[in-house]
């Protein structure tokens, strides 16, 4: 049976990335009519899961997660590899494609550990590593304190229990995954905009590899493809890095793209917010709304960023 493999799936070692590498064998299983045992996945332990005790964006920031598996594409051990698309670099090489974006699951964060920002005790410690999560939750909440808190879903979820840290913040999609749809209270997407891309998982191949592209291509969720780029698109015009917090939300509405954006400076004390209405696959808008984002920013906030 295990002769007949058709694809080898690379996917990092965490158990959310396990599962999503999962869901995406059953996906391509379904769609193919191929036994489970055609897609091999091939774990790796990535950089970024090695380095836990430093805040990513210190260590090498999100090239951290896609390095070996990137390396992997590139010298034929695996044939595709799965991805948070979160975690993925705006700018990725040319050898690799990104062949499939599944139906993006939720896009909220989650809290966990108070019901809401506001019913946060008074100089509650927040443990987050993100800068968006970061700036965010000062910017309603100065009288808090942030403390990096990296790891996996469950080893947060383990430190905030062992009473490190009084709440934290998770993506709703990871929990779900992680059949933890219980845990945490949703934050209302208009009023906590997510980061970029968040729900999304992507599959990459070789550019060159048409039998691969060609079996990912069934995959392809075509309205999840058309916001989540969108977002990289702004992602890419900002220039944003690491210690950036830029948050978005891309909705389609039909043909059309509605899109809210938002920068912080890292204490956020500083808040810009700017809207658009345009047609999926417009290149343009993107760019032209981080434009507009960067332009009405103070220094506190382009400091941040590599484009301003
Ligand atoms: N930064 C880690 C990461 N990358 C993707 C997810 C969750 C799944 C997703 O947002 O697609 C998470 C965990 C989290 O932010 O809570």
């Amino acid at each position: 049976m295990t002769q007949n493999i058709k694809i080898r799936l690379g996917t990092r070692r965490s158990p959310l990335a396990m599962v999503q590498a999962e869901e995406t064998r059953n996906r391509l299983c379904e769609a193919h009519g191929w036994e489970l045992s055609a897609v091999q996945l091939v774990p790796v332990t990535a950089s970024g899961d090695k380095v836990q005790d430093r805040p990513l964006a210190d260590i090498g920031g999100k090239a951290l997660w896609t390095k070996e598996l990137d390396q992997w594409l590139a010298e034929g051990t695996i044939d595709a590899a799965v991805h948070s698309l979160k975690d993925v670099e705006t700018i990725r090489p040319a050898e690799l494609t990104i062949a499939a974006i599944l139906p993006r699951a939720d896009k909220a964060d989650r809290l966990i550990g108070a019901e809401s920002l506001a019913a946060l005790r008074p100089g509650a410690v927040i443990g987050t590593s993100a800068p968006r999560r970061a700036a965010q939750a000062l910017h309603m909440r100065p009288d808090c304190t942030v403390v990096s808190l990296r790891g996996n879903v469950a080893t947060r979820l383990a430190k905030l229990a062992a009473g490190e840290v009084d709440a934290t913040f998770l993506a709703a999609a990871g929990l779900d995954r992680l059949g933890q749809g219980t845990t945490g209270h949703s934050l209302d997407v208009e009023h906590w905009l997510p980061a970029p891309a968040q729900g999304a998982i992507a599959v990459e191949c070789r550019t060159n590899d048409a039998a691969a592209l060609a079996a990912l291509a069934a995959l392809d969720h075509a309205p999840s493809r058309a916001e989540v780029m969108a977002e990289r698109a702004l992602l890419l015009a900002l220039g944003g890095t690491c210690h950036s917090s830029i948050a978005v939300l891309c909705n389609l509405k039909g043909q059309e793209l509605h899109m809210r954006a938002a920068l912080f400076s890292p204490d956020g004390a500083e808040r810009v917010e700017a809207e658009a209405r345009f047609a999926a696959g417009d290149a343009q808008a993107p760019a032209l709304l981080a434009q507009e984002l960067l332009s009405r920013a103070s220094a506190a906030i382009t400091d941040c960023f590599a484009a301003s």
